[in-house]
């Protein structure tokens, strides 16, 4: 097969032009991610290109695995072997692992996720609530992704209380520098500081890479932009897709002036539109059209499809939220008898992670398979944390945070008070906690029974830290954990069933590590760096269940799946009750386009008439984005008529259902 085949015209352009920096701006479903795909295969397969000198920048790692999975599958054969194929933290992570010690870091340096900041943060700024926590960490976040350094914040504070923020921003990031660690933000801030200042490094980067490739890219910020500037160089080697209605991350730091500052930085940027969707049938298209015009658009598309007009688009009144998940549940089983489908062509996709826990319930009552993304993560649970804090501890003996929570889980005599004495001693001392702990002056201040543990635990440390990296990393965790007795505690701590639960994704987490470090070739330490990074935005590797997708808008980006039921469409939530005019209704806007778009087949939207919020009932309306629709293209069906001639019609369907699954078994 060629490389160019199975491309229209426009998608043909995309992939051989190689005269200039490139963006193509094109909607949902045409095909920008294909392109992506097939010119890193074409400049590899057709144009002699060294894989190694090809990065591709993709919003998720799962996004990044397909795509390089899809590249070797287009490769039939040919090697691929060193193409670079990962998000945007990974990239700033690898460069910074290899430049670490031109910024002052220790090429073991800790990754810390948000909770962790989070507790760092809160310490700093003594935040009465979460609330202001919050708060105070997104305008720190967004100084660091618009490239503003402590000093200049403070120049620019317009009142006492970012004035006050911006100390707290300078307090942090001595913190972070005394642990050896980086939060996300640095992962890309630190890598455009270094090239900025150090050509040397720069033009050695600018010269390994001969072509970057951007997905999504609507949704990169300020500093991921600069990046990808310093990385290209003058001559701008870079192909970037994205779509400026599906920009979805502003909340977050991402700036769609992104899109008009490439215009403005490269006078000969080539631009590439493409208007046939390759998803969607065209009522689903139609129905997305005609919600997203209500945003005013820079550059108007109109997308058109040849894949026949579909079923109308089913609206589903519930009574509520309860019945919403139930009926939900209900029409997955009989659309799948119904069509012969998969589970896996299934998903519902919802605004809030707390919507997901009903969605759980009444899946798992059907018996019908899910799994879930976007929701908590698995790196985020106690037990894993708990582990990871040993493996950050051991790369980086700096890392305070990782030491207190090592070294207090499981217990091992090592209590509040005696912390506290270390942590004073270590203050004074302008070191460590680890290193505060064999240091002889402690010893004055503290009873032997207090320092033995410490001692302990430090010295246990340090023989793993020498080990770890020569060591296969599966062994040494598997030592590690026999060692701290990790099993036994959980079981003293914890209800057999909630013990067994843990351990039983403890030995997934320590499978999963070894596995990737016999793949990648990676060590115990490299291992830890990328661990945090998986907590961005997503969970581990699912496997290839055949199961419903439960996801939130958001974590559905660039996906598609031939059944779509969208659910809570109602004012709210959909648009979010806190986002209800100006810029912010609009990217509530932009998300129930992208919402509808990962529609292929059929598309389902429901609301309920009332819901429960903190033990009271709420009336719920539908969304505005409903009346958007052309009422033509809709269907309405639902409980909302609660007469007994409903309710018998619908136990009539109920029982007609149940009879035809059980003449299915
Ligand atoms: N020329 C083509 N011929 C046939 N199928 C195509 C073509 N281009 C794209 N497709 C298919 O259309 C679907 C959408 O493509 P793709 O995911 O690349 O779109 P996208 O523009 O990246 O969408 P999104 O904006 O949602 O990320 C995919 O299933 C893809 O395989
Ligand atoms: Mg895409």
């Amino acid at each position: 097969m060629s490389l160019l085949s199975n491309l229209n015209p426009q998608q043909r352009e995309a992939v051989k032009y190689l005269d200039g920096p490139l963006l193509v701006l094109a909607g949902a479903g045409s095909g920008k991610t294909r392109v992506i795909t097939r010119k890193i295969a074409f400049l590899i397969a057709d144009c002699g290109y060294d894989p190694r000198a090809i990065t591709a920048v993709t919003f998720t790692n799962k996004a990044a695995r397909e795509m390089k999975a899809r590249v070797g599958e287009l490769l039939e054969g040919k090697t691929g072997q060193g193409l670079t194929v990962c998000t945007f933290h990974a990239l700033g992570l690898t460069i910074l692992r290899r430049e670490a010690k031109r910024l002052g870091y220790k090429p073991s340096f800790s990754v810390l996720d948000a909770a962790d900041t989070q507790a760092i943060l809160s310490e700093i700024t003594k935040a009465p609530d979460k609330g202001t926590l919050r708060q105070a960490a997104a305008v720190i976040s967004n100084w660091k992704n618009a490239l503003i350094t402590p000093d200049q914040a403070q120049q620019v504070a317009a009142d006492e209380t970012e004035r006050q923020l911006a100390v707290a921003y300078r307090a942090y990031q001595d913190t972070l520098r005394a642990y050896q660690a980086m939060d996300f933000d640095d992962l890309i801030r630190l890598p455009v500081e270094l090239f900025r200042c150090d050509a040397e490094a720069r033009e050695a980067w600018q010269n390994r890479m001969r072509h970057l490739l951007v997905d999504e890219y609507q949704d990169t910020n300020g500093a991921q932009y600069e990046l990808m500037k310093l990385l290209t160089g003058p001559l701008g080697r870079f192909t970037a897709v994205g779509d400026d209605d599906q920009a979805i991350y502003a909340w977050r730091g991402a700036d769609i002036e992104n899109l008009k500052r490439l215009a403005e930085d490269y006078s000969r940027l080539k631009i590439i539109p493409l208007t046939q969707n390759y998803r969607s049938c065209q009522r689903i298209l139609r129905a997305a059209n005609s919600v997203i015009r209500n945003n005013p658009r820079v550059h108007e598309k109109n997308l058109w499809s040849e894949l026949g007009i579909g079923d109308p688009i089913q609206v589903v009144r519930c009574k509520d939220d309860r019945n919403e998940a139930e009926t939900i549940a209900m029409r997955i089983s009989a659309h799948k008898f119904e069509h012969r489908t998969r589970f896996a062509d299934y998903a519902v996709l919802y605004r809030g992670n707390h919507q997901a826990r009903l969605f759980e319930e009444a899946l798992r009552a059907a018996k019908i398979p899910y799994v879930l993304s976007g929701g908590q993560s698995f790196f985020d649970r106690a037990e894993i944390k708990d582990l990871t804090a040993y493996l950050r501890l051991i790369a980086n003996q700096d890392d305070d945070p990782a030491f207190i929570r090592a070294a207090t889980s499981p217990k091992r005599g090592i209590g509040p008070t005696t912390l506290e004495k270390l942590g004073q001693y270590a203050a004074e001392r302008h070191c460590s906690l680890f290193e505060a702990a064999f240091e002889t002056g402690l010893q004055s201040r503290m009873a032997a029974k207090q320092l033995e543990p410490l001692i302990e635990f430090g010295n246990f440390i340090n023989r793993l830290a020498f080990r770890a990296p020569k060591e296969p990393a599966g062994r040494l965790l598997q030592e590690l954990l026999a060692a701290i007795r990790y099993e036994e505690w959980l079981y003293d701590t914890e209800d057999e069933r909630a013990a067994k639960a843990k351990w039983g994704n403890v030995s997934e987490f320590v499978d999963w590590l070894s596995k990737k470090g016999e793949e990648d070739e990676k060590s115990l330490i490299e291992l830890t760096q990328t661990v945090s990074l998986m907590n961005l935005l997503e969970g581990r590797d699912e496997a290839e269940l055949d199961a419903v997708r439960l996801s939130t808008l958001h974590a559905a980006k660039g996906l598609e799946f031939p059944h779509v039921i969208l659910a809570g469409v109602e004012e709210d939530i959909l648009p979010h009750r806190e986002c209800q005019e100006g810029s912010r209704l609009e990217e509530e806007r932009r998300l129930m386009y992208v919402g509808i778009t990962r529609a292929q087949k059929s598309l389902t939207l429901t609301c309920c008439g009332k819901r429960k919020k903190g033990g009271d009932w709420v009336v719920c309306e539908p969304s505005r984005f409903l009346d958007e629709i052309d009422s033509a293209e809709l269907r309405h069906s639902g409980q909302e008529d609660d007469s007994a001639a409903a309710r018998e019609a619908g136990r009539n369907r109920l029982a007609n259902l149940k009879a035809m699954l059980a003449a299915n078994k």
